[in-house]
């Protein structure tokens, strides 16, 4: 089982605890969470990733308890297993597409996927010289899947990657988070209200806190 979760609990600052239910992914998995606006979909995703830690329960990736490591631990592992889709692409600005792919090689510090092939697969390798500036929204979120990919994570996760797309792009960047977490058996956690992302991922998990 790649990923546990285990008698998870957290709460933010001055705020009631959130609880979330036991589950498992395997590789090769997807997953959608689901649940109402403020139920702790974000809180748990940022949970998944280590980007908020729980005094309350576990995270079990690879083997790895990931809420008793310390931050630096934390960067390095995420770095090496995690990648990360954000509602917006948060690419930076003064570097191009292929030097914010080459960025997540950096911090990887491991020998990640070819990236002009990736750009190729995700029909953007004529972007590659392009400032990010000049992007397309859903180009844009292409390239944040490809970041996200770059280094060959184990656990793909994504916090409602498809809000701000039309149908269209919709439709290319859940097909190509699909193919691409199957093509390195990634599994593949989705934060989701998009009735279009529902129709393609058949498993789900409900958060219910109110
Ligand atoms: N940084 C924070 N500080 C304090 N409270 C927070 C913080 N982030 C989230 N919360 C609170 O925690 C609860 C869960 O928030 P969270 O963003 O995880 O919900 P969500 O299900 O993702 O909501 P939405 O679907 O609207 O994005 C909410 O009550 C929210 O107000």
């Amino acid at each position: 089982m790649l990923l546990k979760v285990n008698e998870l609990q957290f709460a933010h600052p001055g705020q009631s605890t959130l609880t979330f239910k036991n589950f498992q992914v395997n590789s090769g998995e997807s997953l959608l969470i689901l649940g109402k606006s403020g139920s702790g979909k974000t809180t748990l995703l940022n949970l998944l990733a280590g980007l908020l830690k729980s005094k309350q329960g576990e995270v079990v990736l690879d083997g790895v308890n990931i809420c008793s490591i310390s931050e630096q631990e934390m960067d390095l592992f995420r770095g090496k297993n995690i990648g990360i889709v954000f509602q917006k692409p948060h690419l930076i600005a003064a570097l191009n597409v292929r030097q914010n792919l080459e960025l997540a090689h950096f911090f990887s510090k491991k020998k990640g996927q070819d990236i002009l092939r990736l750009l190729s697969d995700l029909g953007i390798s004529a972007k590659s010289n392009s400032s990010v500036l000049t992007l397309s929204e859903g180009e844009a979120q292409r390239v944040s899947i490809a970041r996200a990919l770059a280094s060959c994570p184990k656990l793909i996760l994504a916090d409602e990657p498809t809000s701000s797309l039309d149908d269209e792009n919709t439709e290319k960047v859940i097909q190509l988070l699909k193919t691409q977490a199957t093509r390195i058996g990634a599994a593949l956690i989705i934060v989701t209200h998009d009735q279009r992302v529902k129709n393609h991922v058949s498993n789900f998990i409900e958060v219910t806190n109110s």
